[in-house]
């Protein structure tokens, strides 16, 4: 079993764990159901850096990146220093995350905030809503295609918008139909961890214009972004880079620095 699998197996039984907890009806009822979600696509227009900032502590690929640092800190930083939007990781077993640091998150900024999470079930999407997200992520090699219209179709319907991970050719062409405002190609291959930006280039061309196309993982370079604005990408998710430094809104905002012409 790889790594995935086994995240996805945890994840069943944790979402059936969470439904019997926190009825439907109930996170239907929460205040936060009554805000109006942003657009993650506008604001990847409207702020140059295109940059989704990533709150991270841990992943199954490095052990510790930062355990140190409020919650309410890294994201008023990240604003602060010119991020577009905010990606919050909510699972807690891999990732040290969960829904309260999201929940924190949404106190802290008024940036569009996207729900980090491997989502298998309509109920995590209500879940992201509730606790204050404007978007969710969609991991395609997890997915199939009837799953992945469903779960977007549940997201729109809640207002909003989807971020679809992607691969490889295979991910991308099958789960094109699905409906998703974004793609997003993640440079990081999930099974293997291994990292390599030519992922991005050689998918860019297989994205449809009318979708917003984001480019994932492994981005710590200046002349990256250039690189991949030149291919046709408009958001850049980051997360590491900036967590392992003890200052993340800090280290934004020196890199934000550099990438101004
Ligand atoms: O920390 P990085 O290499 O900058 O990557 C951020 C983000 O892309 C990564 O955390 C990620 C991309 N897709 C995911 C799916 C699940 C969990 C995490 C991720």
């Amino acid at each position: 079993m790889n790594i995935l699998e086994q995240i996805i197996r945890d994840k069943r039984a944790e979402v059936a764990l969470r439904k019997a907890v926190v009825p439907t009806g109930q996170l239907e009822a929460c205040r936060l159901m009554e805000r109006n979600p942003r657009s993650l696509v506008a604001s990847l227009g409207q702020r140059p850096s295109g940059i989704i900032a990533e709150h991270k502590r841990r992943s199954p690929s490095r052990a510790v990146i930062n355990q140190g640092c409020s919650v309410e800190t890294v994201v008023k930083g990240y604003e602060r220093g010119g991020a577009a939007a905010i990606s919050v990781l909510t699972d807690g077993k891999y990732f040290g995350g969960s829904l309260d640091d999201l929940l924190l998150a949404r106190a802290s900024t008024e940036l569009p905030l996207l729900r980090k999470e491997f989502i298998i079930n309509p109920y995590q999407v209500l879940e992201a809503r509730a606790y204050g997200a404007d978007a969710i992520l969609l991991i395609a090699a997890v997915l199939d295609p009837g799953q992945i219209r469903e779960l977007c179709g549940e997201a729109h319907a809640l207002g909003m918008e989807v971020l679809l991970e992607v691969h490889d050719r295979e991910e991308l062409e099958r789960s094109l139909e699905g409906g998703a405002d974004l793609i997003g190609v993640n440079n990081r291959n999930l099974k293997t961890f291994e990292v390599s930006l030519d992922t991005s280039r050689e998918l860019i061309s297989l994205i449809p214009a009318e979708v917003g196309r984001v480019s994932e993982s492994g981005l710590g370079h200046p002349a990256q972004l250039r690189e991949l604005q030149q291919l046709g990408y408009q958001g850049f998710l980051m997360g590491e880079s900036f967590m392992k430094q003890p200052d993340p809104g800090a280290a934004l905002a020196e890199f934000v620095k550099t990438l101004e012409p």
